[in-house]
């Protein structure tokens, strides 16, 4: 988006790229023309001139040590030039390094220089120079510079704070040496060297012979205390606060942190934290906003440098050709997750302290995210060359590097269509070597084409730093959860009580059981087992096994589909029995209810038994929808449908996972009680309408590509989902499983309430027996036709059809299909069991 890139980015992207350079040379061809026309009529003009100095041995002289001249300048050229394009192939990190060891080498030669007189006589020279200029100040001259290089080489640059430190300290110096100078003003040369030196005398004796010492002197303080506050980024309208936290540390009194619970951390885990600091960049305003609650105190020196694993990346701008289009003027950053929210939940603890969130040192950085790579360039000159050989009025303007993927923005021409790009998709794809290209027409909020186009070094996204971003920890709320990063590099967190309900799909390997580790290891980072309960099905088995055991589960993980779809029902009566305590007490969220069994306000009625006490969220997880539609399609439905339309406001949320998103399974009714979804790849355009009700899923990359799109929202987000390793999943469950035991609620799989049961077997009647055959016979031939059991069981259509309605109240066959014969649902292994529950009941 235009409003993440800052200009002073741009501007950087414009003077260092070479890469760009190819582009610019490959933009339409008219500026070029006009530019290359001029030198030759210059080459033509000069042998004119050159004859006319008149012929013989001096001109041949002259010829020949010109030509040597030229010879030697041409290598020693050819040189520089193969070595800076060299350099500009090392990686941004390493150029810092470098330029960061040679300024630790220059501090190294200046200190021995000036305060050892030694380092022979480049050191004599470098000494003298730099009491002459700096006066009394050169002594602290290495220090400047070892600082100087340790933040070139610790800190990744913030484009946008580029200039702050020069200026600060150029400003401190000046008027320091100026202050030196006045206060103590040299009669000879010599003592010049003593007070402020050149720069001192420069400066200083200027100023107090135009306005007096007397106000010479207020102005250089001035000038002192706007250079400190340049180099720590205080407005002056922040200094009370920052005063404060100042104070607040050196007494060791720690601030609050906003982010993460105090006694739940260690003093090690806040180091890291303060290490770790949160992306800045996009998010700067509200940073700034925040600085003063949050900010340690190596965030209140240096509060702009984002650590390099966290940096976020904004557009890169390219340069533009002479006379190109203008850019659009940025608009404010875009920000990834709702505001920060007071959350009623987190006091919910019984104990208070006694359980501890895992640290969030248990999970790992990621590595840097790159702004920019080789690749990008190539891919930069390959659009350009598209748009130059089809003739189409177009410029790569910039471009954002996500994670996977990089969305290159195309600007078009006046009077050019925009359908000229999107029909070229083919075209693209082929010159990039990449059939996922995706074209957005346009990039919401711009006016540009967005051409996304896979990373051909695509980087992982780890869960820990989407942890520990200010987008997460900025919202103390128990249910966000981390879900990874934007294409633009912002991270993506989302508050799943909001949802209220999100429907996760993709085909087979696209990333969907990834994205259920990072949603539960997130909670499992965030709420404490009083706040959140967890209901996990696992259908498949295997998927959610290293979660057994943790104390926020109400029931063991659930494996079995017919056991899940009675699980869903003891759902539904939870959620009955919070919404009567809801209606009894007159709130409308559970939310207010926990507040005011907090406060007193609500309490058990005269004569109860009862303890009241707050309700924890309770998340259901469902890995395969699918597997649950087979076994029991309409009560399964039910549930869905019952828990989504009503159980937002009794804390109840459903994430529905499914590599199957036909209409059979996500149905029109569950599609439409799920409002957030997201899509990993898919297989085909039909998967992608039926999750996200239009295409776009079926041209992702898998690997946790996704498509984002949350309740409300037209568009869906291109995100790279969060990744998190089965060592750090194993970390986290020891951490919580070593403090408590899960208590396990007995009646979740129990069958349906007795009342439904005894109406079924009233039903049922005196034809039991017929029914046990009629089981018998539509499980062994796995054939649900009626009129199969009119001629095997000689009963008439009424009959065989009532059995059929029976079977399938329990789940034997699937619904009627008009003259189809039925589903099965029960495998001729499962025989046994389906007839002696029958039996029992
Ligand atoms: N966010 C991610 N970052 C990096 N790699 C990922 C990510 N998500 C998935 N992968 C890679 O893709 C593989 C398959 O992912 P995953 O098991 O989550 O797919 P799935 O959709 O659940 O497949 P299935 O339905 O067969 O279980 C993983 O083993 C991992 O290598």
């Amino acid at each position: 988006m235009a409003g993440r890139t800052p200009p002073a980015n741009r501007g950087r992207a414009a003077s260092t790229s070479r890469g760009t350079g190819t582009s610019r040379a490959r933009q339409p061809a008219r500026p070029v023309k006009k530019a290359a026309a001029r030198p030759v009529a210059r080459k033509r003009a000069t042998p004119k001139k050159t004859t006319s100095l008149g012929g013989g041995a001096a001109i041949g002289v002259g010829r020949g040590v010109s030509a040597l001249w030229m010879g030697v300048a041409h290598s020693l050229g050819w040189v520089a030039r193969g070595a800076g394009r060299n350099a500009r192939n090392i990686g941004a990190e390493h150029r810092r390094d470098g330029a960061g060891l040679l300024l630790f080498g220059f501090s190294i030669l200046t200190a021995v220089a000036v305060w050892a007189h030694g380092a022979g006589p480049v050191g004599q020279r470098l000494a003298d120079a730099v009491h002459l200029f700096f006066g009394g100040l050169g002594i602290f001259l290495p220090l400047l510079f070892f600082y100087g290089a340790f933040r070139l080489m610790r800190e990744p640059v913030d484009p946008d704070h580029r200039g702050r430190n020069p200026v600060g300290w150029s400003a401190v110096i000046i008027a320091v040496s100026s202050l030196l100078y006045i206060s103590d003003e040299p009669r000879d040369d010599l003592a010049l060297t003593g007070s402020g030196g050149l720069l001192g005398y420069g400066v200083g004796s200027v100023l107090e012979r135009a306005v007096s010492a007397w106000v010479a002197v207020p102005l250089l303080v001035l000038l002192f205390v706007f250079g400190l506050l340049v180099i720590t980024a205080t407005p002056i309208a922040k200094i009370p606060e920052r005063f404060l936290l100042l104070l607040d540390l050196v007494s060791g009194r720690r601030p609050e942190r906003a982010p993460i619970t105090g006694p739940l951390l260690d003093e090690d885990v806040l180091d890291d934290i303060e290490d770790d600091p949160a992306p800045a960049k996009p998010r700067r305003p509200s940073r700034r906003r925040q600085a003063a609650a949050v900010a340690p105190l190596d965030d209140l020196m240096e509060p702009e440098e984002p650590a390099e694993d966290l940096i976020l990346h904004d557009t890169v701008a390219l340069p533009k050709v002479p006379g190109s289009r203008k850019k659009p003027t940025p608009a404010p950053p875009a920000e990834h997750s709702p505001p920060p929210t007071r959350a009623e939940q987190l006091e919910i603890s019984a104990v208070p302290g006694a359980y501890r969130l895992p640290p969030p040192n248990l999970l790992a950085a990621g590595l840097p995210a790159k702004a920019r790579s080789r690749a990008n360039d190539e891919i930069t000159a390959a659009l350009t060359g598209v748009f130059d050989q089809f003739n189409v009025d177009a410029l790569v303007t910039g471009f954002t590097r996500g994670p996977t993927v990089t969305r290159y923005e195309v600007e078009v021409g006046p009077g050019v269509k925009v359908e000229r790009i999107t029909q070229l998709s083919r075209n693209i794809a082929y010159a990039v070597k990449s059939p996922d290209v995706r074209i957005l027409s346009p990039i919401p909020g711009k006016s540009a084409v967005g051409v996304e186009i896979p990373n051909t070094d695509p980087e992982n996204v780890s869960l820990g730093d989407v942890l520990r971003s200010r987008a997460a920890t900025s919202d103390q709320h128990p249910m966000v959860v981390a879900l990874g990063k934007d294409i633009e590099g912002g991270f993506v967190v989302a508050n799943l009580a909001k949802m209220p309900h999100i429907l996760i799909a993709g085909a087979t390997g696209a990333g969907k059981s990834s994205c259920l580790n990072t949603l539960l290891v997130s909670l499992l980072t965030r709420a404490t087992p009083d706040e959140v309960r967890l209901l996990l099905v696992d259908p498949k088995r295997v998927e959610m096994t290293a979660y057994e055991g943790i104390p926020h589960l109400v029931t063991p993980i659930i494996t079995n589909p017919k056991k899940a779809a009675d699980a869903l029902e003891w759902v539904v009566r939870e959620m009955d029995m919070r919404y009567d305590d809801l209606a009894a007490n007159g709130v409308r969220h559970l939310d207010d209810f926990n507040r005011k069994v907090r406060s007193g306000e609500i309490v058990a009625p005269p004569g109860s038994e009862r303890v009241m006490k707050p309700y924890p969220y309770l998340l259901v997880i469902i890995d395969e929808l699918a597997d649950l539609m087979m076994v029991a399609p309409r009560d399964v439905e039910d549930s869905v449908v019952r828990i989504t339309q009503l159980a937002r406001a009794a804390g109840i949320h459903l994430v529905l996972a499914t590599q199957r998103p036909s209409v059979d399974v996500v149905t029109g009714l569950i599609k439409a009680n799920v409002p957030s979804r997201l899509a990993f790849a898919t297989s085909s355009l039909a998967d992608s309408r039926v999750i996200l009700d239009q295409p776009g899923a079926e041209k992702l990359l898998g690997r946790g590509d996704g498509l984002f799109l949350p309740m409300g929202a037209s568009k869906p987000v291109r995100i790279q989902g969060a990744w998190v390793d089965e060592k750090e999943i194993a970390a986290v469950v020891k951490f919580c499983k070593d403090q408590r035991e899960p208590e396990f609620r007995e009646d979740v799989t129990e069958a349906p309430a007795p009342s439904k049961q005894k109406q079924i077997d009233e039903e049922i009647g005196d034809d039991l027996q017929v029914l046990l055959q009629a089981i018998e016979l539509v499980v062994t031939s796995q054939f649900g036709s009626t009129s199969m059991l009119q001629r095997k069981l000689r009963v008439g259509f009424a009959k065989a059809g009532r059995l059929m309605d029976l079977m399938e109240t329990r789940g034997i066959v699937g619904p009627s299909e008009g003259s189809k014969a039925r589903d099965v649902l029960v495998k001729p292994d499962e025989l046994e069991e389906a007839l002696a529950s029958l039996k029992v009941d």
